[in-house]
């Protein structure tokens, strides 16, 4: 279009332009298309509607019109519901008139309020006398429609890839010179409304009328008419966005068919009593709000569950969809049961409530109800599924929302949208999986898996992961089948092919009925990080967490793999054991040749005492036995000798075990710094261990070292059981089995030099740090080889993760674990052995608790003023570092129901966290309850 249309002024032949559309949700992020005034003389037109009725003659260009006045003619041709969605943005105030009428009226040019079709006028009412209202008929399919104008090329053009809106309308025109096309003209209507313009190849010249295109209002009486998208004409060519644009998530353009309230803010939309504290329940198309007193009367039976009887038959609230079917305290107390049910039923699967194709895009292309039912029909369907742009890799069934990395893979090879864009995902890595650009994140999956992806590679993967690079024919591998994968992909959120996957999803998804589409399923999944510094009993709260949340905690297979863990250590301990014996015994040696040389001097000629024999000393046997079995520790392959060697050795562990030497040794254990305190649980034990047959219990499994994984990572998908307690009280946690929480143990050392790895977990909810409270008086070797407090090894560790810029507004629950160690500890050590420390200065009460009277017992003992002390320190030094405020649960990790409070603990935060955002400050500030177990 030339430049000087520019000028052209917003009112030519008396008509003005200015259309008007409604838009709801959260503010954009990028440019708004911009209505500018086409200039109808300037814009070349090619009526090309190849009608037979449609003479030479006719110079002009002839549109045919859009059905709009009967809704029910749109509907049999496109089998949608039979009314016109309450968020149209336009208005059908012409619904009497017949559709010609309204064309009529534009073509006259009249200044008046258009059905969606009548964006598009005729110059000429000439044209009217071919037009017929059958021949919207034909017009019938799906889609949005692109008008172009002059430039035929463009017109396969998908016009805005923004929008699966049900209302959008975006123009653009050539004066946008960073759009290269030339001028053209984009419509897309009201999908509810408007046939599919597909097959029809016209090029229709248009004109704009002018429409105030207006919401749909004729419901309510206190409804005020909502006003959706405003397209601003020339003079409010400011490029200004109106306050009212906003762009939600699912990038639906959505009208709401919104009401007002005529009362106060707050009140009920019926009685108009009431303030927003009062219980209300929601209309889910309007978001009329009623109280309980009005909600019977306004809502009547609910057939199609919780809407105003004015808005049955009308499609929800998109933004409400999550809450289908999930039942408000008040219709409890005010319905049975049986009718909460149904209601709640009918809510979720009429209809009237189902999602609409034509909201869902699918590689940039609207769905067709066939391919709806084909998409949620599949073996393996999408999940949450509402409306949006997705992006489907149907090679490899990889799925996921446009511009992010995949979420699912689902079954691949449907007939559903168009071909993937290379950008869909919106990568960034020059890598690509079948034509599309991949993320950061499944990069970081490519390269844990062990995929070569030096040089941009562009991969082809199939659905059963197998892969190959493009061009070349060999298979390279499968990518889901190597190490590891499933804890990465469960780490990094990535998906993996739905039997795989089964291990982590089954348990919850089991709940759903398979045969009901499950797009409804709504269930938030909260990530929990667990993370301490080596020894604090990070893997002894996962496996607890697993013991408590899980019904079958460990598989066949893990128990297989925990035994041999379990016995390889056992035999560790032996080698401890042994090696303490051999220097027990020498020193005994030295002790009784030291004995002798002093005998022999005070009474020359009676000693003869000495054999070489002491309490420590062993047949030779039992010495070959510790022989081989020191030596195979020290060239580290006990695992690989064990278990071959079990049988053989088996009858010998008893004979050891029971060896009076080895019981001397094990008698002085203290002095055994390599001996850990669990040893002795299994040692005792051990006979019975050592078997074959020998089958872990859930408890020798929490005690076992070294079972939790390998690679330092574990991964833990569990939902909090729902206790009797809970259903009881109405408590917020009612629904808690819904919600599913994601424990992901990491060990220090699998973070990498300078935590290079943390950025892994950066949509964590919180992280959980463990501390053992009884490492207060142990040292370790440090990053510079310097023994140092592992306390303070801890603290520097903490110290690092809190201030990580990956955890910046994270929320950190601390675990001071091993509480029962310390507070036997704390009797006999003084905590002051670290400096941090040294300003403890209890007052204790010479009474100790233990003492039996009563009031005495209420004062807290040594071990719990230490650890309330060393809580302050952890907060203060948190709150120094980040600003914030430090959650702090005291735990003991051997025992079930201390580390099941500690968990609950973090949900309560993270729930906590989510009311937050729904309060305002001041009134979240009247929450003084801290969701930790301990507040200084
Ligand atoms: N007495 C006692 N022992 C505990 C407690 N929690 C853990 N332990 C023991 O402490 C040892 C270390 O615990 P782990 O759970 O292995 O600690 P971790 O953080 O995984 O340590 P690494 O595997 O070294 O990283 C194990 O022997 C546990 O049985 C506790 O609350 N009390
Ligand atoms: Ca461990």
């Amino acid at each position: 279009m030339p430049p000087e249309s520019k000028s052209v002024p917003a009112v030519e032949d008396g008509i003005q332009y200015s259309f008007a559309m409604e838009y709801t949700g959260p503010p954009l992020h990028y440019g708004i298309p911009r209505a500018v005034p086409i200039n109808v003389d300037m814009i070349p037109v090619a009526a090309v509607v190849p009608q037979p009725s449609l003479s030479e003659k006719h110079s002009l260009p002839v549109v045919k019109p859009i059905m709009s006045s009967d809704p029910m003619t749109l509907k049999l041709s496109r089998e949608l519901k039979p009314m016109e969605s309450p968020t149209s943005v336009i208005s059908f105030d012409h619904r009497a008139a017949g559709s010609c009428d309204a064309s009529k009226d534009l073509a006259l040019g009249t200044e008046i309020t258009v059905s969606p079709t009548s964006v598009i006028a005729f110059e000429e009412s000439e044209a009217e006398n071919h037009r017929d209202c059958g021949l919207s008929g034909e017009l019938s399919s799906s889609g949005p429609l692109e008008f172009t104008n002059g430039c035929c090329g463009h017109s396969n053009e998908f016009l805005s890839n923004a929008t699966g809106s049900s209302s959008t309308i975006e123009f653009s025109d050539s004066l946008d010179k960073s759009r290269e096309s030339s001028s053209r003209l984009k419509v897309s209507i009201d999908l509810n409304q408007v046939p599919d313009w597909e097959s029809n190849e016209s090029l229709l010249s248009l004109d704009y009328p002018s429409s105030r295109v207006t919401g749909d209002c004729n419901n309510e009486s206190n409804s005020k008419p909502a006003q959706v998208v405003t397209f601003r004409d020339v003079e409010s060519d400011d490029g200004i966005v109106d306050d009212d644009f906003v762009q939600n998530e699912r990038q639906v353009v959505r009208v709401r068919r919104e009401v007002q309230s005529k009362g106060k803010k707050g009140a009920c939309y019926r009685c108009l009593k009431g303030s927003r504290f009062t219980d209300k329940e929601v209309c889910i198309v309007c978001d009329a709000k009623y109280c309980s007193n009005c909600v019977l009367r306004a809502m009547g039976s609910m057939p199609e569950g919780r809407k105003c009887v004015t808005c049955i038959g009308f499609p929800i609230d998109e933004l409400k969809r999550r809450g289908l079917g999930k039942c408000s305290r008040m219709l409890k107390k005010l319905l049975n049961e049986l009718e909460v049910r149904q209601i709640m039923n009918a809510e979720k699967f009429c209809e009237a409530n189902q999602l609409p194709p034509e909201y869902v895009f699918v590689n940039g292309t609207p769905l067709c109800h066939e391919e709806l039912v084909i998409l949620q029909t599949c073996a393996n369907p999408p999940k949450k599924f509402k409306p949006g742009n997705y992006w489907y890799d149907k090679v490899s069934g990889l799925w996921g929302k446009e511009g992010q990395k995949p979420s699912q893979i689902i079954t691949p090879h449907l007939n559903v949208g168009g071909p993937i864009r290379v950008d869909s995902s919106n990568g960034n890595t020059q890598v690509f999986i079948n034509g599309r650009e991949i993320t950061k994140v499944e990069l970081r999956m490519l390269q844990l898996a062990g995929v070569q992806c030096a040089g941009n590679p562009h991969f082809w993967v199939n659905e059963d992961g197998s892969y190959q690079e493009e061009g070349q024919k060999n298979t390279k591998g499968y990518i889901w089948g190597k190490a590891g994968m499933k804890l990465i992909c469960a780490v990094l959120s990535l998906p993996l092919p739905s039997k795989s996957s089964s291990p982590f999803g089954e348990s919850v998804s089991s709940l759903n009925c398979r045969s009901v589409p499950d797009y409804f399923e709504q269930r938030a999944l909260y990530k929990l990080l667990l993370v301490g510094y080596s020894g604090s009993g990070t893997s002894t709260i996962f496996k607890q967490a697993k013991i408590l949340y899980k019904d079958v905690p460990f598989s066949e297979d893990e128990r297989d793999n925990i035994k041999l863990t379990i016995q390889s250590n056992v035999y560790g301990y032996f080698g401890i054991l042994l090696e303490g014996r051999e220097r027990f015994e020498e020193e005994s040696l030295a002790e009784m040749k030291k004995k002798q040389f002093a005998h022999e001097t005070d009474q020359i000629g009676s000693a003869d005492k000495n054999d070489g024999k002491t309490v420590y000393s062993i047949g030779p046997r039992l010495k070959a036995f510790s022989d081989w079995l020191l030596k195979t520790m020290v060239t580290g392959n006990l695992e690989a000798i064990f278990p071959a060697a079990t049988r053989e050795y088996a009858p010998l562990v008893e004979e050891l075990w029971k060896d009076p030497a080895i019981q001397a040794t094990y008698n002085r254990r203290n002095e055994l710094e390599m001996l850990p305190s669990v040893s002795s649980y299994y040692l005792e034990r051990a006979v019975d261990v050592l078997r074959t047959d020998y089958e872990p219990s859930d408890l020798d499994i929490l005690y076992a070292e070294g079972v939790t994984s390998s690679n330092g990572l574990a991964c833990l998908d569990f939902s909090f059981p729902q206790s009797a307690h809970d259903k009881n009280t109405d408590s917020a946690y009612q629904n808690d089995s819904l919600f599913r929480y994601q424990l992901i143990r990491v060990h220090a050392r699998g973070l990498g030099e300078n935590f290079k790895w943390l950025d892994m977990f950066e949509d964590v909810g919180m992280v959980i740090f463990c501390i053992s409270l009884s490492d207060y008086d142990q040292f370790s070797v440090d990053g510079n080889g310097s023994l140092t407090n592992k306390m303070l090894l801890g603290k520097k560790l903490f110290e690092s993760i809190v201030t990580h810029p990956t955890f910046e507004q994270m929320d950190f629950l601390l675990i001071l674990n091993k509480f029962d160690l310390f507070e036997e500890k704390i009797e006999r050590v003084p905590l002051s052995c670290v400096d941090w420390f040294d300003d403890f200065h209890p007052l204790v009460s010479r009474h100790r608790p233990n003492s039996s009277s009563n009031s005495i017992n209420n004062s807290p003992s040594l071990g719990q003023l230490a650890f309330y002390y060393i809580a302050v320190k952890f907060k203060r030094l948190y709150s120094s570092l980040t600003g914030r405020k430090l959650y702090v649960s005291l735990v003991k990790g051997l025992e079930p129901k201390s580390v099941d409070a500690a968990l609950k603990n973090a949900r309560e935060i993270l729930k906590w966290d989510e009311e937050r955002t729904y309060f305002s400050h001041s009134e979240y500030s009247n929450y003084s309850t801290e969701a930790s177990s301990y507040s200084p």
